[in-house]
């Protein structure tokens, strides 16, 4: 019998119920990861225990309750439909297993049954389009630490990221164009967002980032693992496949937390402005979620809808999320197969 070849999907991860403890555990494990709070490891113990822990579990737990469904998580449940649609595409040379960063399926438990299964490599996947140490450097560190004591370590391949693999934004274009992207004031970009000192250290010059104007106008050898850098590509290029002009959508970064400062402008603060401005309608596409789950049907189809109202607004249609678009699992066979 052959080994097969082992693809990996990975997504952030989600809470195993909509408890507040499930949730609280899940914030826990998340929060602690030092490149997700990337202070000192007492101030991150401190900030996260005693202030976040305790305020925002209740109110996640919550926010959770309203997007929860009979099979579980948006999140999860996506992302196992994408594995399931991708392993039909690859057939029985390739075995495909769906793994979460934080909680569950862990990655303990699929690096194990790929080991069981003898395959004979692994390709990783991390499910963001845009390279952050945050999301993919943190699932790649995850995994170097999980297979270094292997007797046998396999071949083990990373994808870095893919903001603008021409499937994907082939699969966002059709998604937009389901609305009548003319009937729409202003379109929004809306990426999950980043603390600022994130993006100022993946600058490899130490003399780009928030230094040169414009500095994330182009992907240059500098900030070519700039996640802000790499989300102005991915919006540059679903904008281009719809004829969207520059004066006709902005780019902004959303689910801020903390009071540092994050990756500007803030969605929030974009909303306002452009209510105040007298747009009616936003569409907005998320392109930092290759799934649908609380970022999107949440923050932004119920809460930012809720404040462009509140600001004078009518309507802020979200574009559904990539979930189980053909062209995104095109983009997908094409990774793996790569
Ligand atoms: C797109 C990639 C992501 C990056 C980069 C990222 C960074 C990041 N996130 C937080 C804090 C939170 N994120 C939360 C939810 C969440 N984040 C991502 C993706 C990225 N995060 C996803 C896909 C989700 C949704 C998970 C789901 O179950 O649907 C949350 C939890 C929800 C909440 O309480 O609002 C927090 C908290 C930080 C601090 C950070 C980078 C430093
Ligand atoms: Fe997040
Ligand atoms: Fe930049």
């Amino acid at each position: 019998m052959k080994a097969k070849k082992g693809i990996l999907l990975v997504n952030l991860g989600t809470p195993d119920s909509p408890s507040t403890s499930d949730v609280r555990k899940y914030l826990d494990e998340f929060l602690s990861d030092p490149r997700v709070i990337d202070t000192s490891a007492i101030g991150r113990f401190f900030l996260v225990k005693t202030i976040i822990l305790p305020l925002r579990s209740p109110k996640s737990a919550k926010s959770y309750q309203e997007i929860w469904t009979d099979k579980g998580s948006p999140l999860l449940r996506h992302t196992i439909r994408q594995a399931e649609l991708l392993q039909e595409r690859l057939g029985n040379e390739f075995q495909v297993e769906y793994a979460m960063r934080y909680q569950n399926p862990s990655l303990e438990t699929v690096l194990e049954r790929f080991k069981q299964e003898k395959v004979s490599t692994i390709k990783v996947i991390p499910l963001f389009p845009q390279y952050a140490s945050a999301s993919t450097g943190s699932v790649h560190e995850k995994i170097m630490s999980l297979v270094r004591y292997w007797q046998i370590v396999p071949e083990i391949e990373f994808v870095n990221s893919f903001p603008a693999h021409p499937m994907m934004i082939d699969a966002f274009a059709q998604l937009g164009s389901k609305h009548n992207v003319a009937d729409y004031d202003h379109v929004l970009f809306s990426f999950h967002g980043l603390p600022q000192r994130q993006l100022i250290k993946a600058d490899l010059s130490g003399c780009h980032c928030q230094k040169v104007d414009n500095c994330c106008g182009a992907i240059n050898i500098n900030n070519q693992y700039c996640y802000s850098a790499q989300s102005h590509l991915t919006a540059r290029e679903i904008a281009k496949a719809l004829n969207l002009s520059k004066e006709n959508y902005t780019i902004c970064f959303q689910s801020r937390l903390g009071k540092d400062p994050w990756v500007e402008p803030y969605t929030s603060a974009v909303i306002e402005k452009l209510a105040k401005e007298g747009k009616k309608k936003l569409l907005v596409f998320c392109p930092a979620f290759v799934a649908d789950c609380l970022e999107t049907i949440f923050e932004v189809e119920v809460e930012y809808d809720e404040e462009f109202k509140y600001n004078g607004g009518e309507k802020v249609q979200l574009v559904e999320g990539l979930n189980d678009h053909p062209r995104w699992i095109d983009a997908l066979e094409d990774m793996a197969r790569k």
